[in-house]
């Protein structure tokens, strides 16, 4: 028999020793069975302390108002605290618990007839969860996070720990396409989430006195137009919307004010031209006319300040508090039916300051003439000759946006033109951003409306999170005011298009660990950490040897895990009883200690993992309340992340779909510690505005009510 000779790809490998790859060490547990045994443990453990926390909750709510106050009285001794609860209600609660664990884990309890209180595995799991029920009912602040979010996360992490994952490749690279398509939108240059916005003001016929004290307010008198033809000496007058029994008001009116307009020019290379096939309009000069309406009356400037600025300056420039859009009357315009229009341009800027037009169409009846913007590929409609005979509808728009006005079919459509400069500042009120704005005339609106459409966008619901792109004071006094009343450029633009499609959204403080705020993703491009501190911090924190390590290499039984719990308690005992939503928030909010760490590691070394595991995603620490900056001493001696619980309640929410990088971070609180060595340390954060988005069945109802 001949010997064997190595095929030359055997001998290949002996001789390129560039990229050696060691052969994966042999470890009693695979990585998988690492994972299910964690799962499994994880969900077991959950229902056990939820089923255990309605009962504490009930001990709890049955204690003498003084008592609770005490010291002794947090800290748990079985038979004095239990003394405290009326026997009757006593026996109703333990039999509460015992259906509750038989229930949720079978075979945790042994024997049908044995007194649980008294078995020692009940009594170390009450003895373990009343500090944290104990610590709930003295809450540091209203919890502003809606429960749907905490939910849908919940139920997300639940279905990815009870089953394998069953999102296909295909939904998941949509889904990161569409991720990267919103995070151009609102970080791009000159966000295309906020080149045009509009809104309408209805007309009222006010019949009472006037006050002299005009705010910000969002009807309208009938509006006058004063003009005079040539060198006239007398002006003329119009009221719209047409009255028939005013006189200033009839039909009559308004026709001698059309054929006193001039023919409408536009600017071809350098020349002003008249041209009808382009554009078939009248028009009368500022210096001819006059008009009781003044944009400045409604808000509307200080909204478009809010939507159009923040993306056409630089951060500096936008942090300029009160810095203002000023609007100067150019033209009064009026295209006719049946033929008058205006075809696709750019308007001539008539300074350096000059950042965009303000279109105001009068009350006046008219069918067609449509007005579309568009900007970078994404297109807004205004449509308003349904409404146009009861209303003042607005558009505006930056400089450099093509639009077209489409044929008027009928009527007259009678505008406002306004040229937008920023000015110098002045200082205000802030109307509130969805007062005077209409979300539907947002360039996000129909993409984010055809987005939650789509069946295969986030199937099962889930959340986005997106960092606030401008800076506010969010850690501030002033935040739970201000917040989300001052957003602006794209951040107002999200806040307003998803909250008008009936999404929960809410503005929220994002804490960092060291430096890092949510785990990177190469994907999406985002690294997830603080631009101050990139650098100098380490991704692992890992203890060779913990309970994970000896059970994946050594094989040791049970798996206990170490694992740290970050959930506000409840402000209510209903919030206990719902045990099924309660043990799976249980569940999420509980940070397996040494995790991810692992998983990397057993990447690192060649085992087979899936890529996909949810234990990859670090998290974000959510706070409940946009709350002020605080320095605190508590417990002196305290390390920083031993106090968040105190000092900054939040919530450990895992599995949230970030898109954007964190931003303009500011102090959360400070740790002031008294040691051997006095110390202060102090932990950042970032605003990020989250909505939840519903599963797309729900979603389909919700839109349709939208829509009608
Ligand atoms: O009336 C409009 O909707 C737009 C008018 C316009 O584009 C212009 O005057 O340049
Ligand atoms: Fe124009």
């Amino acid at each position: 028999m001949e010997p064997e000779i190595p095929e030359s790809g055997d001998d290949d490998y002996d001789h390129d020793q560039s990229d050696p790859t060691p052969p994966p060490p042999q470890y009693c547990h695979t990585v998988a069975e690492l994972e299910d045994e964690v799962n499994r443990v994880m969900i077991r453990n959950c229902k056990v302390d939820a089923c255990v926390d309605l009962f504490l909750s009930r001990v709890w709510s049955c204690g003498d108002p003084e008592d609770k106050k005490t010291y002794y009285y947090a800290n748990w001794n079985s038979d004095r605290t239990l003394q405290s609860v009326p026997e009757e209600n006593l026996e109703y609660m333990t039999e509460e618990l015992q259906r509750n664990l038989r229930r949720l884990v079978p075979g945790y309890l042994r024997d049908q007839n044995i007194d649980i209180l008294k078995e020692e595995k009940v009594r170390k799991k009450l003895k373990q969860r009343w500090s944290g029920i104990a610590q709930g009912t003295h809450p540091k602040d209203r919890d502003i996070v809606p429960q749907s979010l905490v939910h849908t996360l919940a139920d997300k992490q639940y279905r990815e720990r009870a089953g394998p994952q069953l999102t296909s490749s295909d939904a998941r690279d949509t889904s990161i396409e569409t991720c990267r398509q919103l995070r151009r939108f609102i970080e791009g240059e000159r966000a295309v989430a906020s080149f045009a916005c509009g809104g309408t003001i209805p007309i009222t016929i006010n019949t009472g006195l006037e006050t002299g004290l005009k705010i910000p307010d969002s009807t309208s008198s009938p509006v006058s137009i004063f003009w005079r033809k040539g060198d006239e000496s007398t002006a003329h007058k119009l009221v719209l919307p047409i009255d028939t029994y005013a006189p200033k008001s009839s039909t009559g009116t308004l026709q001698h004010l059309v054929t006193d307009c001039d023919p409408a020019s536009f600017g071809r290379g350098d020349q002003d031209v008249i041209d009808p096939e382009y554009r078939k309009a009248g028009k009368i000069d500022a210096n001819h006319f006059a008009t009781s309406f003044h944009p400045a009356d409604f808000g509307i400037l200080e909204n478009i300040g809010q939507v159009l600025l923040p993306s056409i300056s630089s951060e500096t420039d936008n942090q300029l508090q009160f810095r203002k859009i000023k609007a100067e009357l150019y033209k009064l315009n009026v295209y006719s039916g049946p033929s008058g229009l205006f075809r696709k341009h750019v308007d001539t800027p008539r300074a350096p300051s000059q950042i965009g037009s303000l279109v105001v169409c009068l009350p006046s009846e008219f069918t067609g003439g449509r007005l579309t913007v568009e900007h970078q590929g994404q297109k807004v409609e205004f449509d308003w000759g349904e409404n146009s005979s009861t209303m003042i509808q607005w558009a505006a728009f930056y400089s450099d946006c093509e639009h077209e006005i489409e044929t008027i079919t009928q009527g007259d459509r009678i505008t406002l033109t306004y040229n937008l400069y920023v000015t110098e500042p002045v200082g205000g009120v802030i109307p509130s951003p969805t007062s005077i704005v209409d979300p539907k005339t947002l360039p996000m609106y129909g993409w984010v409306k055809d987005l939650l459409g789509q069946d295969d966008f986030m199937k099962e619901g889930g959340v986005l999170g997106i960092f606030c792109s401008h800076a506010y004071a969010h850690s501030s006094k002033i935040a739970e005011f201000q917040l989300p009343r001052a957003l602006k450029g794209a951040d107002l633009v999200l806040y307003a298009v998803f909250k008008s499609l009936g999404i929960d959204i809410e503005v929220l403080p994002v804490l960092e660990h060291a430096g890092r705020y949510i785990t990177e993703n190469p994907d999406l491009g985002l690294e997830g950490k603080s631009p101050r501190r990139r650098g100098y911090m380490s991704q692992y924190n890992y203890y060779e040897g913990g309970p994970l390590t000896n059970y994946l290499k050594k094989g040791y039984k049970p798996l206990v895990p170490d694992v740290s719990e970050l959930l506000p308690s409840p402000s209510s005992t209903d919030q206990y009883e719902d045990i099924d939503r309660r043990w799976k928030t249980l569940m999420m909010t509980r940070q397996v200690r040494g995790m991810t760490e692992t998983l990397r590691d057993a990447q690192h070394r060649n085992l087979p993992t899936n890529k996909d595991s949810f234990y990859y995603d670090i998290g974000a620490q959510i706070g409940t309340s946009r709350r002020a900056y605080e320095a605190t001493d508590y417990g002196c001696e305290a390390d920083l992340d031993d106090v968040v619980r105190e000092v900054w309640p939040a919530y450990y929410l895992p599995g949230i779909t970030w898109v954007t990088e964190p931003k303009h971070e500011q102090m959360a609180f400070s740790q002031i510690a008294y040691g051997n060595e006095a110390s202060i340390g102090t932990r950042y954060s970032c605003a990020a505005i989250l909505a939840v988005i519903p599963p797309s069945d729900q979603r389909r109802l919700s839109l349709e009510q939208v829509s009608s």
